[in-house]
């Protein structure tokens, strides 16, 4: 089945950017669950601006149309700075992690000395373009995360005084965000959506004839970190078709006459299916990516001015006149006295954003919203006992980490979460609605969740694989060849006692070692967005196993 749109249907539209949304300097503190939040401040767009949502008919939420592989001449020195921070593209060449350590760190701190004399830019040319616009986010958010990443790690524990991005990234970068709705910091749209080349850009993409085989940019040029990024692009290409299915089931949602619900019932049925496939395609991140090179290698360049936790110094994004970006053009500020007050406010305001990760995927919002799952902590009555209270907090920081990653997603997708939460007649309330009359759109509709709850479980057995197995394991020299930090004072304990986790049995100052170096190991099982990690996860699969109307 594969349900045709009409030519006037909001997913055949095409996008129109010329409003700037609303400005993103400031991560979102939010509680709410990313539905009841999305429902809340919605406004039904179907009629009104549903061409904003910028979603393909072909290919969902990738652009149909080609990344830009390279900005115009005028733009060429970032394409030039991001060429020469990945070693020209070659495996072992590019910039190393922390500075690579102290014979080596000449080269990065040069590269540094480059950015911080770099001429600022004007961006207001690439405002009339959408696709310059993206490549214009990604190349300075990749420069900015190799900026940030080849300082040496300070010596005394995490950083104290945020670190300062110079004003050769952070005006232009600060002025495109507000008009792509992403904020500064790398997303999964530019490792991912604005990544991706099929082996024919020419062409339109497709799994047979034209998959997408390569990324424009990586930090590490290993095919790891690309596969890594490719898998996430094959999740969205076979979203398409679960997108298709999710519109024609709310068609027949708005007809609910018997015919409208058997074919409701084959929708739901058929979207299990295709959830299954999305589940199957990240399994495969295990065909191309080595947990080890991902975990050590690739992992640490996405960190987020957020990585140390509450106390994180974060970043400062330098600037003057930063304040008017937001109307889309960084034009200055002669007021002194104001600007120091604006300055202070700005530092604050763009400090700790997190680093990119699928979270960030607005098809896996996508699907919780059209289905109903709910990440609220609400749902749960008040507890007093210790394991309950625990576990209250990890579902805070589920819908939190949730919520908040609503806002690291082009402002159009964004938009049709919110249309999507605020569609007038939701699938859930009709099976419930129908279920005595109907056991068989209970059992596709629960059949829907029964899939996306196994795409979870497919996806903790690659977390846990990629994050709390790699955690535990010391960096090897062969890692540190392809550009690993090399283990330090403060995190060869770690490394030292999850080597000594045999048979042999511990004396008690190796004991004490193990407890701390389990302390910093489970750390160090933090997601990129700082979340505790399997607990979070099995949260997520427990609130869309929980949703499901029939029982066993
Ligand atoms: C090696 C591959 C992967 C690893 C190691 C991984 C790791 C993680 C981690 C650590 C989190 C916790 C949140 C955070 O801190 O970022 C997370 C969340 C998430 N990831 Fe992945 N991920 C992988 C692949 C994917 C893929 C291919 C997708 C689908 C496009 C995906 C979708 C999600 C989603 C939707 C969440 C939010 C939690 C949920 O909805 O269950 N991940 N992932």
């Amino acid at each position: 089945m594969s349900p045709s749109l009409p030519a006037s249907h909001f997913l055949s539209l095409a996008p129109n950017h010329t409003a700037p949304p609303a400005s993103l300097l400031s991560p979102s503190t939010s509680q709410q669950t990313t539905s009841s939040a999305l429902t809340r401040s919605a406004v039904n767009t179907a009629t009104t601006a549903s061409a904003d949502f910028d979603v393909d008919v072909r290919t969902g939420f990738l652009p149909f149309e080609p990344a830009v592989a390279r900005l115009p001449d005028e733009w060429a020195v970032w394409e030039e700075a991001l060429s020469a921070a990945r070693g020209g593209g070659v495996v072992g060449q590019g910039l190393r992690l922390g500075g690579g350590g102290s014979s080596t760190d000449q080269r990065e701190e040069v590269w540094r000395r480059g950015i911080q004399t770099m001429k600022v830019l004007p961006v207001a040319p690439l405002r009339r373009s959408l696709p310059l616009l993206r490549r214009a986010h990604q190349v300075l958010t990749f420069l900015l995360h190799f900026y940030v990443h080849t300082h040496p790690a300070p010596a005394n524990g995490p950083r104290t005084t945020p670190l300062e991005i110079p004003e050769s990234i952070s005006i232009p970068l600060l002025t495109v965000c507000p008009l792509l709705g992403l904020p500064p910091i790398l997303t999964y749209a530019d490792t991912v959506l604005y990544n991706s080349h099929p082996t024919d850009p020419s062409l339109p993409p497709s799994f047979g004839s034209n998959p997408y085989d390569h990324t424009l940019e990586t930090f590490t040029n290993t095919p790891d970190e690309s596969h890594f990024f490719l898998t996430s692009t094959r999740c969205e290409l076979a979203g398409v078709q679960a997108l298709s299915l999710m519109r024609a089931s709310l068609d027949e949602a708005f007809m609910a006459d018997p015919l409208a619900l058997t074919r409701l019932t084959s929708y739901l049925a058929e979207l299990a299916g295709r959830i299954d496939e999305i589940g199957d395609i990240i399994l495969d991140v295990m065909k191309g990516c080595d947990p080890a090179v991902f975990y050590h290698v690739v992992r640490p360049w996405f960190k987020g001015g957020d990585a140390d936790g509450p106390g994180s110094a974060g970043w400062a994004f330098l600037g003057k006149g930063l304040e008017n970006a937001q109307d889309g053009e960084f034009t200055g500020n002669d007021n002194d006295e104001e600007e120091d007050e604006d300055m202070e406010t700005r530092e604050l305001k763009a400090r700790k954003f997190s680093g990119p990760s699928a979270g960030q995927s607005t098809l896996i919002h996508a699907l919780d919203v059209f289905l109903n799952v709910t990440h609220s902590p609400l749902e749960d009555p008040a507890s007093t006992s210790d394991g309950q209270e625990d576990s209250k907090q990890t579902k805070t920081a589920e819908t939190t980490f949730m919520t908040r990653m609503l806002e690291y997603m082009p402002a159009p997708h964004r938009a049709f979460l919110t249309h999507l939460a605020s569609h007038p007649h939701p699938v859930r309330q009709l099976v419930l609605d129908n279920q005595l009359a109907r056991p068989q759109l209970v059992q596709a509709y629960d059949s829907a969740l029964g899939a996306l709850k196994r795409l979870r479980e497919k996806h903790m057995r690659v977390a846990t694989l990629y994050i709390i197995q790699q955690a535990r394991k010391p960096v090897t020299e062969e890692l540190i060849r392809m550009g690993a930090a090399a283990p330090t004072p403060e995190t060869a304990p770690a490394a030292a006692a999850s080597s000594s986790t045999g048979s042999k049995k511990l004396d008690l100052s190796e004991f004490i070692h193990e407890a701390e170096a389990k302390k910093e190991a489970d750390e160090e099982i933090r997601g990129t967005g700082g979340t505790a990690l399997i607990k979070f996860l099995k949260m997520c699969r427990d609130n869309t196993n929980k949703t499901r109307i029939g029982r066993d």
